[in-house]
């Protein structure tokens, strides 16, 4: 089952660069969330400073009553075996096969017997659709595939809290699609934290549970999925759009500039898309009914929401969908 981090105040600089500061928010226990963000707002320098392998100018980040940026070297190495990182590049050993790469973790972190270690790499390289890949090694397999594989080397040691960045990099939409079903059933299945850097905002609109944007060295917002995509913020709302009206540039000069504000309309929100559901169709523990946070602060969702491909509309038939 996954634990909740809370973020509190966090600053982080290199030299004269302040890459963002007074970041606070709370990533929700068992929940998918998803940060987004402009290039090199500092998405990737974030997730390190969760696990500490980066720390912090100031602030705190609070995993189960502990609080990472103070971890010393035992402590901090204890905290780690609690996260699965899957890195950008997947950061797979180029010398070691696919198989040896997925089983370091467990060679490194535990005492399982090597018939252990053999079962348990195997299970999660079959659920990643890795099975018979063992033997290749990483220059010799897709990129979709090296991502897989940093999923599946992610998944072995069973972390409560999964960090993924930007795991559709790079991908297709239909491996994008099949990776986000992958994410929906891992958190189905194991009850996993997950948090996602993505910049893909159609992986955004229908994959987390709640979602945030990094802009201008800060989290312009943070919260439930139809809160963000209804959203009126200028920067929310072009950057979950994808238009080129708004606060937010081509370069970030502009970014950090206000002038487009003077001249931006506030557009009405796209329709709001189903969520992902796992595979055998039945909702996750902690997925809410489409609307439920609409309705709780008495809102209208968009025309058009809810309703997927085939027609369906999720928000009236929810129990009859999901039963
Ligand atoms: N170790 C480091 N030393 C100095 N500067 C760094 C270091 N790591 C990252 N940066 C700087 O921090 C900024 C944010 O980088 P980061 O990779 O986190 O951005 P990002 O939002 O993940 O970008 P993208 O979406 O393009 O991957 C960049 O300007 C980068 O050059």
């Amino acid at each position: 089952m996954g634990v909740e981090i809370r973020v509190e105040g966090l600053r982080k600089s290199f030299g004269r660069q302040v890459i963002w500061e007074d970041v606070s928010f709370t990533v929700p226990a068992g929940q998918i969330s998803a940060l987004l963000g402009p290039s090199g707002t500092g998405k990737s320098v974030f997730l390190k400073n969760l696990i500490g392998l980066l720390r912090p100018d100031r602030g705190h980040v609070w995993v189960d009553g502990q609080d990472v940026p103070e971890l010393r070297e035992r402590r901090l190495y204890e905290m780690r075996r609690r996260f699965g990182v899957l890195f950008q590049d997947g950061a797979l050993f180029g010398s070691m096969s696919v198989f040896d790469n997925v089983a370091f973790p467990l060679r490194e972190h535990t005492r399982l017997s090597e018939s252990k270690v053999r079962a348990k790499t195997l299970e999660k390289m079959e659920m990643v659709g890795l099975s018979g890949a063992e033997d290749k090694f990483p220059g010799e397999i897709s990129g979709g595939m090296r991502k897989r594989a940093g999923l599946a080397r992610a998944l072995v040691l069973d972390p409560e809290i999964i960090l993924a960045d930007e795991p559709d990099s790079g991908l297709d939409p239909v491996r994008t699609s099949y990776l986000s079903q992958l994410f929906v059933d891992i958190n189905h299945e194991t009850g996993a934290t997950i948090l996602i850097v993505t910049h893909d905002i159609g992986t955004a609109r229908v994959l987390p549970d709640n979602m945030g944007l990094l802009f201008r060295r800060g989290l312009v917002a943070f919260g439930p999925r139809e809160m963000i995509l209804t959203s009126r913020d200028p920067a929310v709302n072009q950057f979950f759009n994808a238009r080129r009206e708004g606060p937010i540039g081509m370069a970030e000069e502009k970014d950090l500039a206000d002038q487009s504000l003077e001249t931006y309309h506030d557009p009405a929100p796209a329709p709001i898309p189903p969520q992902i559901m796992p595979s055998d169709g039945r909702p996750r523990r902690n997925q809410t009914p489409p609307g439920t946070w609409l309705r709780a602060h008495g809102l209208q969702p968009p025309p058009g929401s809810f309703i997927d491909a085939e027609g369906r509309n999720w928000q009236q038939d929810w129990p009859r969908l999901t039963a």
